[in-house]
């Protein structure tokens, strides 16, 4: 099957600053992936690379198995929400959503005036006359009533509120049940977007960690606490990626397999053992990788 993306070998260089180093993904189609990685990670590069915005340096990029530069066809498949920008130009809500519905085929105007009506934004307000939260909720009516095989999202909700961030992951995950799609979505609010998720994939220094099923990395992301003698005993082969002792008390989160027999033995020794939230396991990895000793 072919894959929604590809990237092969992919970097991009911003004269001797390295924003995206050799990443290679094969991402199947249909599913929401949580793109994760520090500030100044190389998450907004990969996705202007992806969506054809940036020439790479060396790599490449395909959609739908097409690649992406001067592929008019196949940008028609992509739409890509960069991050906040706040221009500041006379055109109206309803003009840009007018663009964007002449530039996607499959677009659904029904759908992106009930969107209009959820959010409460006139479709007559001036774009300059937006506040940061609207900005978000254009951005967001525009990706999700493009309904383009591949959506591209940079943080798409700068500005929004709490309750107007949830309503956005309930519609994406309503509409997404409805009408499966490939959705990339990268953001730094991990624990409350990550229901979202299918799969993670988490940068570092423009470098790729790793490309998971969120359920591979819940099995294998634990924190334990107890005593400091058992621990490091029982322990002792595992990868540790956080560790802090108080006395005779030690707390540990390690990204490794537990088998139903340590588990046991852990929680007979008075151990205990807990899950790892997604947002406690990317703090830890990319927190190690900056030099923290474990
Ligand atoms: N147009 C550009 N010119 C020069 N350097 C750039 C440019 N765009 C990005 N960079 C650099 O590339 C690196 C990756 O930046 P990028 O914006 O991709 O990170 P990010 O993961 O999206 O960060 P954030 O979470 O802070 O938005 C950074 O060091 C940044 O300074």
């Amino acid at each position: 099957m072919i894959d929604a993306i590809r990237t092969v070998q992919l970097s991009k260089a911003f004269h001797s600053e390295i924003a995206v180093n050799n990443i290679s993904l094969a991402l199947p189609k249909d599913k929401i992936y949580g793109l994760l990685g520090r500030n100044g990670a190389g998450k907004t590069t990969l996705l202007h690379l992806m969506a054809s915005q940036y020439i790479p340096t060396e790599g490449e990029v395909t959609i739908l198995g097409e690649s992406v530069y001067e592929n008019r066809e196949v940008l028609s498949n992509i739409c890509f929400i960069p991050g906040f920008t706040k221009h500041v130009h006379a055109y109206r809500v309803k003009d840009f959503l007018a663009t964007a519905a002449s530039f996607y085929p499959n677009w659904d105007q029904a759908f992106a005036d009930e969107l209009l009506e959820t959010f409460e934004l006139s479709p007559k307000k001036k774009y300059k006359e937006l506040s940061a939260g609207m900005v978000s909720m254009l951005s967001i009516i525009i990706s999700m009533a493009s309904r383009a095989p591949v959506t591209l999202l940079d943080e798409p909700y700068t500005g929004l509120d709490a309750t107007a961030r949830h309503l956005f992951y309930d519609l994406l995950a309503d509409d997404f049940a409805k009408n499966p799609r490939t959705i990339v979505f990268s953001t730094h609010l991990i624990d409350e977007a990550s229901r979202l998720f299918e799969d993670v994939i988490l940068i570092d220094k423009g470098s790729l960690i790793f490309h998971q099923p969120i359920e591979v990395l819940e099995e294998q992301s634990f924190t334990i606490s107890g005593q400091t003698s058992i621990i490091e005993h029982a322990l002792s082969t595992k990868n540790i990626i956080h560790k802090e002792a108080l006395g005779n008390t030690t707390h540990v989160a390690i990204f490794d397999h537990l088998t139903k027999q340590e588990m046991t033995a852990l929680m007979e020794a008075g151990i205990q053992v807990s899950k790892l939230s997604l947002q406690q396991l990317f703090v830890y990895l990319t927190a190690k990788r900056k030099g923290d000793s474990v």
